[in-house]
């Protein structure tokens, strides 16, 4: 983390709870991530509240609070009505009310995670928005990712490649994937989850309990 995200984040954890971003194209597990992240959480007793963005519906936000993980009213939905990245980085007024208005609502809240719709690569969180930021890929998009060098990949506080279960059945090496996503990334960290059956999410977990709750 650069020292203004560390001076960002120190301000942020002074007056409220930490906003992590957690962004990624289609598809990629970015809300299929939150469920498994949710019970982590919970485990490490952090109490957790989500800002979901899609462009005109509530339909993440919605499956959350269906999920029966967590109090639905700890559930905030925002919908963008333009291209997603508009409401994470040049204008997140509107994200940033609906944390502000989750944490009047539960003051004890001390994580924010603030879903971003489906983007494309070039996608990236503002640091008046969030304090820390994710950006989630999936394997099944393909190994040569990470090669493409978009500015939410290089970016981010910790890359997320998901769905390591589809990798023998889209013929991706993980292990070249890691090497390359790595070097792409200066060495900074990433992390290679299986949302479906629940691998590396304690990893994902324990990550920002460190470098984010410095718990
Ligand atoms: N096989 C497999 N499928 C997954 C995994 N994670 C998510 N999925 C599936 O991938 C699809 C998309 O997952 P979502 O969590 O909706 O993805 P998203 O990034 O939130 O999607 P948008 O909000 O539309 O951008 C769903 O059908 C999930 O069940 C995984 O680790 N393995």
């Amino acid at each position: 983390m650069n020292v203004s995200a560390q001076h960002s984040l120190t301000e942020k954890l002074r007056i409220g709870a930490a906003r992590v971003g957690i962004g990624g194209p289609v598809g990629s597990g970015k809300t299929a991530l939150i469920e498994r992240l949710i019970p982590a959480f919970a485990r490490r007793n952090v109490s957790l509240a989500i800002v979901t963005n899609d462009l005109v519906t509530a339909e993440d936000a919605n499956r959350i609070r269906r999920s029966g993980l967590i109090d639905p009213k700890r559930v905030a939905a925002v919908e963008a009505g333009a291209c997603p990245h508009t409401v994470i980085r040049e204008d997140p007024t509107l994200n940033i009310a609906a944390a502000d208005d989750l944490e009047a609502q539960f003051p004890d809240v001390e994580l924010i995670l603030i879903e971003s719709g489906g983007d494309n690569l070039a996608s990236t969180f503002s640091l008046d928005l969030v304090d820390w930021w994710m950006f989630v890929i999936d394997v099944a998009g393909g190994d040569d990712i990470p090669r493409k060098n978009g500015p939410g990949l290089i970016k981010c506080d910790l890359l997320v490649i998901n769905k390591t279960d589809l990798a023998p059945h889209v013929g991706v090496d993980l292990e070249l994937m890691n090497r390359e996503a790595t070097a792409a990334r200066g060495g900074r960290p990433l992390a290679f989850t299986n949302c479906r059956q629940q691998e590396g999410i304690d990893d994902v977990a324990d990550r920002l309990m460190s470098e984010v709750l410095f718990r």
